[in-house]
């Protein structure tokens, strides 16, 4: 099991087990697994105004010790960053489908290390930085839009519990996203001349092509839809027609189609990219 005191006891995955790891069935329940996370984090987030201010140092600056980064840090990336240090001190980072924001933060774990059977290439793809934007300046806005959820000034912020939410939101996607580096090399080996060749070719739009199941991802999008839905609606006000929902269904299907499913494959396509250093066919 991949990490133990956090939340994800009941996946089907077992990353210490190459042969659950690397079936594309079992990869793509873990991923349906995470939409249920991602949508139900999403939900708790947009109870609270965007919080613009949250996100920028200069509007509330976070005076910070921690020497690793700047001097004056926003508070979500304060709250992040030590978060993540944390985390680490329980093991977190060691885990092989587990990617810090402030890896420069990270500590030695201070339990004895667990051995993780090496599944994955030697590969150093981690694409939080971008994820951390588009969630800021792109999913958010977007999922608290048209929610009375757009700051309205008041001086009740609830700054904390908004980037509490922030981070439950950041991690799960970063998790589901880098999950793509399982999918890539399931792929890889599954029909591994062809990306052999697309891979020495350095054809990056090739490799984009032979990874995307475009079915896949339209099915990902419907039961997204359906979820947002579900989800965000009261069961016990679900049919008297007075239920608004918790939740933008849009944004949700959006944030999938314009920055999940991208950002996945870009990881599916960097990884393949160095998929061949070190090996036979380098
Ligand atoms: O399921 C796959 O085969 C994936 O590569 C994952 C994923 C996704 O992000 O959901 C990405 C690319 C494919 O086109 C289909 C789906």
């Amino acid at each position: 099991m991949a990490l133990e005191l956090l939340d994800h006891m009941d996946t089907a995955i077992d990353l210490s087990d190459p042969s659950s790891a690397l079936d594309l069935a079992n990869i793509r329940f873990q991923l349906i697994r995470l939409e249920d996370t991602i949508t139900f984090h999403l939900i708790e987030r947009v109870q609270f105004p965007l919080n613009a201010a949250i996100y920028d140092p200069d509007l509330l600056p976070i005076p910070n010790s921690n020497l690793a980064l700047p001097p004056n840090l926003s508070l979500a990336d304060y709250m992040l960053s030590e978060t993540e240090r944390l985390h680490s001190l329980v093991r977190r980072y060691d885990a092989p489908d587990e990617y810090p924001f402030f890896p420069q933060v990270l500590q030695r774990p201070m339990m004895a290390p667990l051995r993780y059977p090496k599944i994955l290439h030697e590969n150093n793809v981690n694409v939080n930085s971008i994820i951390k934007d588009k969630y800021i300046k792109e999913i958010l806005p977007e999922a608290c839009r048209d929610f009375g959820r757009t700051d309205r000034g008041e001086t009740k912020e609830n700054y904390g519990s908004a980037a509490t939410c922030d981070i439950a939101c950041l991690q799960a996607l970063s998790r589901r996203i880098h999950f793509g580096k399982y999918v890539a090399e399931s792929k890889f080996r599954k029909e591994t001349d062809r990306f052999v060749a697309l891979i020495k070719a350095e054809d990056r739009t090739g490799i984009d092509a032979a990874i995307t199941d475009a079915k896949v991802e339209q099915k990902v999008l419907e039961r997204l839809r359906l979820k947002a839905k579900t989800y965000g609606t009261d069961p016990s006000t679900a049919n008297d027609g007075t239920d608004t929902g918790k939740i933008n269904i849009d944004a949700v299907v959006k944030m999938y189609a314009q920055v999940v499913i991208p950002l996945t494959k870009v990881v599916e396509v960097e990884y393949l990219m160095q998929r061949l250093k070190g090996t036979e066919w380098e």
